[in-house]
Formats: structure tokens, sequence, C-alpha cells
């Protein structure tokens, strides 16, 4: 048994952390459903209030090997392609992960001068 912020935890629980209440606090960013990729610009997050690889012993050990295909496959992709998103009206879903609940589906066109 533990106790955590008040809360007994008995023994053999798991206790997770729920990243998104982090993530879509709007006293730590404004507005946060709205996209806004520039709220990233010149942004440095205050310590565990940005946690998109988890912390700690459990940080995500593939995370910068993500971020550099993340980096790779959007130069491609961006600079390649064009997306037309079939339902952009689709809602959102939240579990495991956002998404939109019809999987972003979308027809995509190669560029014919892709310099990709
Ligand atoms: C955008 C991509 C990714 C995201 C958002 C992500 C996120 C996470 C998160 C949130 C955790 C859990 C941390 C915790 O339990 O507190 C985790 C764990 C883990 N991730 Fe990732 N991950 C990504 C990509 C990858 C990749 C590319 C690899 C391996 C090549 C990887 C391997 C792992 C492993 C092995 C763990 C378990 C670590 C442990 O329990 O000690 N992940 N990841």
């Amino acid at each position: 048994m533990a106790w955590i912020s008040g809360y007994i935890i008995p023994k053999g629980w798991k206790a997770l952390t729920w990243f998104r209440s982090i993530h879509m606090d709007s006293e730590i960013y404004p507005n946060p459903k709205e996209f806004n990729p520039s709220r990233w610009d010149n942004y440095t997050p205050k310590p565990v209030t940005f946690l998109p690889f988890g912390a700690g012993s459990r940080l995500c050990p593939g995370n910068d090997l993500a971020k550099l295909e993340i980096a790779i496959f959007l130069h491609h992709f961006l600079l390649g392609y064009e997306v037309e998103r079939l339902n952009p009206q689709c809602p959102l879903m939240h579990l495991p992960h956002p998404r939109p609940k019809d999987n972003c589906l979308a027809r995509i066109k190669k560029c014919s001068r892709s310099v990709a």
C-alpha cells in the first residue's frame, strides 16, 4: 500500500500518469485544442509539463529515433505529396491516442514537380 496525494494505492495496483490532462491543461497551454504550431516557437517547457515520451526511469528509449523518423518522414511527405482528407469534419477519438475516428482517411497524390 502507498499514499499518493491523499489517495491509497493498494499493493499490486498500477498507477499511470494521465499525460493528456497535463498536455490539455489550459493553464500550461492556453487554448490547448487549437492547432497552433507556433506555440512551440522558442518554447522551453517547464519540468513535467511536456511528456510525450514519458519521464524518469521509464522514459521512452526510442524517443530520439522516433523524432528523427518523424522529421525525415514529414520532410518527404510535405514536400512531395498533396493530401486531401476525405472526411474533414470527422470527430476526434481520444483513446488510446487522439486521432480522427476515420483514422484520417485521405487521398494522397504525388506532386509531379516534387523535390523530395
Ligand atoms: C512518436 C513515437 C513514440 C512515442 C510518442 C512514444 C511514447 C512512449 C511512452 C509515453 C512510453 C511510456 C513511458 C512510461 O511508461 O512512463 C514509451 C515507452 C517505451 N517506448 Fe516509446 N514512443 C515512441 C516511439 C518509440 C520507438 C521508435 C521505440 C523503439 C524503437 C520505442 C520504444 C519504447 C520502449 C521499449 C518503451 C518501454 C520503456 C520502459 O518501460 O522502460 N518507442 N514510449
